[in-house]
């Protein structure tokens, strides 16, 4: 199966994956940010460097689809072995839905730029399987800042409101028409699942009641 976390910079999607994975025994497939040669550079300046890194982003993001799309394929191929499960840690539908879109809406990214960008995201739609599940993790912006400032990346402490009030808006707009398979939202403003026990139990009874639907 394919478990896909969704949700703004700092909603908490890395630690939940690891959670979720460490709970259920499952693969997780990271976000590349360490390594990642354009994100620091973006951040300082994002005209210069928002096409380069929509394009790294949007390969890597290919190349966890294909990843998985082998591991169905190996798991169908033998129906009585031991399914197995990844969880992914951002999608590549926000890449396009909301970074990118963004980023061409705010101007930052020049429209035949965002348009070669599409039509390389489109062709690769062809060859990709939505998630079995989807979980959009749901955050205001100060618990976003919050958890940007914890985390302590020294290039993202720059990152305006602005910027993560427009990702916001997108991500309600994603979540408020997604329509590929079940969705489970996760509001993490009244959540603690890293520290409370008590709370990644619901976290663990709400996607256990939306899995018995979706193996259903
Ligand atoms: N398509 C994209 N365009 C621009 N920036 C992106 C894109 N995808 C990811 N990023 C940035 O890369 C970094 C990813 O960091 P990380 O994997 O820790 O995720 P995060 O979004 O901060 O998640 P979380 O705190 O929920 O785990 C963030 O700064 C994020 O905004």
């Amino acid at each position: 199966m394919h478990i896909a976390i969704t949700g703004n910079i700092g909603a908490g999607k890395t630690t939940l994956a690891e959670l979720l994975a460490a709970h259920y025994g499952w693969e997780v497939l990271y976000e590349a940010v360490d390594g990642n040669p354009y994100l620091a550079d973006f951040y300082a300046d994002m005209p210069r460097w928002a096409f380069n890194l929509q394009i790294y982003f949007l390969n890597s993001r290919f190349a966890q689809m294909k990843k998985i799309l082998v591991s169905q394929q190996a798991n169908s191929a033998s129906p009585g072995s031991q399914a197995h499960t990844m969880v992914q840690d951002r999608t590549i539908y926000e890449d396009a839905s909301i970074f990118a879109r963004n980023l061409y809406q705010d101007g930052t990214m020049p429209e035949r730029d965002y348009f070669t960008y599409r039509n390389l995201f489109e062709n690769m739609m062809s060859m990709v399987r939505p998630p079995d599940l989807m979980i959009y993790l749901r955050a205001d912006l100060p618990k976003l800042r919050k958890q940007i400032q914890k985390r302590g990346r020294s290039f993202e402490q720059a990152i305006s409101n602005e910027y993560l009030g427009n990702l916001n808006q997108l991500y309600e707009e994603f979540a408020g028409s997604y329509n590929l398979g079940p969705l489970l939202i996760l509001d993490v403003n009244a959540l603690d699942y890293a520290n409370k026990p008590a709370d990644f139990a619901e976290v663990i009874r709400q996607v256990d009641a939306r899995m018995s639907d979706v193996s259903r």
